[in-house]
């Protein structure tokens, strides 16, 4: 059994956060773990409260992981303070756990702040040099790359400006074009398109979440990086596909549809 361990925040409603990535996890038939940067109280209409894990403690989880269950993947979402971001670069450069999926959290699909501004610095300084790949969306990618992204032109203009200090793979997620749901990866010099229907479903509440958690597993299964992200996306367009509508707001996906 593949052992694949999240480091995120916990959504209580169920459909981001550590919840969706043991849901994808699970449905992948893989061994789940998690290590909680954050409580948030948060559902499909908004996030109302954030309580960060002292960072000494985010260690402790994962010196209890990587010194028993040691994973074949590691997927890390949101880490919302620069000490937790320190606590955690520095337990990979002990324990170096392969295949690092980095999805660079910042707004919640509700529009709330996730990571502080002051987090920004040691993001992109000192944990994104060690992912296999990040997966930032258009408003991440834009915020990283300090340009405007309106159009897939722009998708690559900007993986070009992140390969200037990041030289692993970028994945930019499309899903919030007008009108397809195409992803970019920029991989060694290539630019390589997962297409994507756009589809007509207000429920998209931890898609980010769980096409990165999905990667993590397809790595942790010793898949190549554009296989991963393929496999990833065929799995969060059928989970979008499924329909559930659950909550009054942007509802979770349906991660068991397979
Ligand atoms: N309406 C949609 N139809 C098809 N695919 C979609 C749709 N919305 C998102 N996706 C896909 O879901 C994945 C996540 O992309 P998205 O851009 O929504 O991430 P995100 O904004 O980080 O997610 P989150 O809402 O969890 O923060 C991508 O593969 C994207 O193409
Ligand atoms: C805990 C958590 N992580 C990530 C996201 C992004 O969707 C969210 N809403 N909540």
């Amino acid at each position: 059994m593949k052992k694949v361990l999240s480091i995120a925040g916990s959504d209580c409603s169920g459909g981001a956060g550590i919840q969706a990535d043991i849901k994808t996890i699970t449905a992948h038939k893989m061994y789940a773990m998690s290590a909680i940067t954050a409580l948030t109280a948060q559902n499909t209409t908004g996030v109302y409260g954030v309580i960060d894990t002292p960072p000494e403690f985010v260690g402790q989880q994962l010196d209890c992981i990587m010194n028993d269950i040691f994973p074949d993947s590691v997927k890390i979402g949101m880490v919302s303070s620069p000490l937790i971001i320190e606590k955690i670069v520095g337990k990979l450069i002990e324990y170096k756990p392969r295949n690092i999926v980095v999805d660079p959290v910042m707004i919640s699909t509700s529009g709330n702040r996730l990571l502080s501004e002051d987090a920004m610095d040691a993001l992109i300084n000192k944990l994104i040099p060690l992912a296999t790949v990040i997966t930032p969306n258009l408003a991440e990618a834009e915020c990283l790359s300090e340009m405007e992204i309106h159009t897939k032109e722009d998708m690559q203009k900007a993986a070009l400006k992140l390969s200037g200090f990041y030289d692993g793979n970028i994945l930019i997620k499309g899903g919030h074009l007008k009108s397809t749901a195409d992803d970019l990866l920029y991989s060694n010099g290539e630019f390589i398109w997962f297409t994507g229907i756009k589809i007509d479903n207000p429920n998209a509440h931890g898609t980010g979440c769980t096409l990165s958690s999905a990667i993590a597993c397809n790595l942790a299964n010793g898949l190549d990086i554009k296989t991963s992200i393929q496999q990833a996306k065929n799995y969060i367009t059928g989970a979008l596909k499924a329909g559930l509508d659950l909550g009054k707001g942007s509802g979770p996906l349906n991660h068991h549809y397979r």
